[in-house]
């Protein structure tokens, strides 16, 4: 309804009739001298909500609201009784902040009323804000946007505020801690920096190219600058998909022969009757998706239909998504049944599937995969049947919760592989758009090598350190600030 609202509102801002579709968010441009409020703490009932102001009439606001008492001091937490500004009825005893521009989240005047979180107290400060003249409600994210117009965060630090909020596992938020700490930002900052000097070497060579005081070698010193960035970058983009996988999530796929456990795997580690479990063999016949924190790690975890030949058709179809589901996997868990494993099927898969996925070296592109011994509860204390070539395993049972740990722990150590590490690595390209800009710097660098003519070379330079910038959002589009700022909710 706000949105609505405020689209109309932008619209007549604009003037009559200037487009009759939406443009962007809707959201103005900061500076445009509205003055916004929101709840900024989670909707529903609360012990405290906490609603928020940005703008020039914040300080107008907190005073009709606070009256007949002065503006509190800046950045200190002050005991106010909030009144309604045209009726003065009471509304709360609340706490309220006074952060003067610039020094705030938005660079702007802000003002924040910590409330008790009824809902009625909540509607009876937001209605009473919307009286004050000058003050309207916000637009998602458009706190953010508003910071980042006034310089406050760049266009990374935005994305890794927005990961932040939405982080569901541990990776999740300690990787948005580092974009929002600015990792990403610096990186990119420190290229486009040697960028600039390579360019002031090429463009001193053109100017003074022929002038005897040049020191010798610039042009060289810049081709070798440009030979190292080079490097660098597509070390960075070998690594993109992992930080991609560690924003929406890794595919891990449960796959192995019919009546191995792989259902009652999948329960177990979402901790959720997910999938139904049952003796008959062929129970689970589609694809079955579930979203699980994965020993820290965000995971699409996939239960399959068991590997099996000369089953029905529905069973055959099955068969046929679990196979083009590993496929797609980041890391196959390969479930057997301990107490069975010389059994035509557990060979068949040990072969095609398992086989396949060992004898790839271990670099980037491959599949990884863990084998998991299932059942191990009907297993003779003396461990599975030695079997000449069984590659590395895991034993559980899922039905006693043994050997869970060590699965967990070896999930961990693949997970961070396939998603990289966020406590340890470098920082991580996140997002398609960070991708798509490294690439096309190092498609300019490419061309700054094969140019012979020196203003192409510094035009190719030029450009690629654009590229840079609008990572971190120097000359980005409106479009792609919308993007960025629909990830955000009403009051961030
Ligand atoms: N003893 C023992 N039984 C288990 C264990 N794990 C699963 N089972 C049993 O094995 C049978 C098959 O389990 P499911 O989880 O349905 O196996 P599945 O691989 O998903 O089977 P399909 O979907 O039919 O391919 C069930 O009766 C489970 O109770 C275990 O660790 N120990
Ligand atoms: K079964
Ligand atoms: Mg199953």
């Amino acid at each position: 309804m706000w949105r609505g609202l405020w689209t109309l509102v932008a619209r007549a801002a604009r003037g009559p009739r200037r487009s009759c579709t939406r443009q962007g968010s809707g959201a103005p441009a900061p500076g445009s001298g509205a003055t916004i409020f929101a709840l900024s703490s989670g909707q529903g009932r609360c012990g405290i909500a906490v609603i928020r102001t940005s703008g020039p009439a914040s300080g107008h606001a907190l005073r009709s609201l606070t009256a007949p008492r002065d503006l509190p001091p800046a950045r200190s937490a002050c005991l106010r009784l909030l009144s309604h500004p045209r009726s003065g009825e009471p509304l709360d005893r609340a706490l309220v902040l006074w952060f003067p521009g610039p020094q705030s989240f938005t660079g702007e005047d802000c003002a924040e009323f910590h409330v008790h979180g009824g809902p009625a107290v909540v509607s009876g400060v937001l209605q009473a804000l919307g009286s004050v003249p000058g003050l309207r409600p916000a637009e998602a994210g458009e706190f953010t946007r508003r910071a980042f117009a006034h310089g406050k965060l760049s266009l990374t630090e935005v994305e890794g505020l927005a990961d932040l909020i939405h982080a569901e596992t541990e990776a999740q938020r300690r990787q948005a801690l580092r974009q929002l700490d600015g990792e990403l930002g610096h990186l990119c900052h420190g290229w486009a920096k040697t960028l600039t000097k390579a360019l002031a070497h090429v463009e001193a060579y053109i100017d003074f190219g022929e002038d005897d005081n040049l020191e010798e070698g610039v042009l060289e010193r810049a081709d070798s600058q440009v030979r190292e960035l080079e490097l660098a970058l597509s070390a960075h983009l070998r690594d993109a998909r992992r930080g991609q996988r560690l924003r929406s999530g890794a595919h891990v796929v449960v796959a192995g022969p019919a009546n191995a456990g792989k259902s009652s795997l999948v329960n177990l580690l979402s901790r959720k009757p997910v999938s139904i479990v049952s003796p008959e063999p062929g129970t689970t016949r589609d694809v079955l998706e579930i979203p699980v924190d994965l020993a820290g790690f965000p995971a699409l975890l996939s239960d399959t239909a068991g590997l099996r030949e000369g089953v029905g058709p529905v069973e055959q179809e099955g068969v046929r998504r679990a196979r083009e589901r590993l496929e797609q996997a980041d890391l196959i868990l390969a479930v057997l049944d301990a107490s069975d494993l010389a059994s035509p099927s557990s060979r068949n898969f040990l072969d095609t599937v398992v086989a396949p996925a060992g004898a790839e070296s271990p670099n980037e592109s491959s599949q990884r995969l863990l084998l998991v011994l299932n059942k191990s509860d009907l297993l003779p204390p003396g461990g599975p049947d030695p079997s000449p070539n069984l590659p590395p395993y895991l034993l559980l049972s899922c039905l006693t919760g043994e050997g869970l740990d060590d699965l967990l722990e070896a999930l961990r150590k693949e997970l961070a592989e396939v998603c990289g590490d966020p406590s340890t690595g470098p920082p991580l390209l996140t997002r398609a758009r960070h991708q798509h800009h490294l690439q096309g710097c190092l498609d300019a660098l490419g061309h700054y090598r094969q140019t012979k003519d020196l203003a192409l070379a510094a035009e190719a330079l030029r450009l690629a350190r654009g590229h840079l910038g609008r990572i971190t959002g120097g000359g980005s589009t409106e479009e792609v600030l919308d993007i960025i700022f629909r990830d955000f909710c009403v009051g961030k």
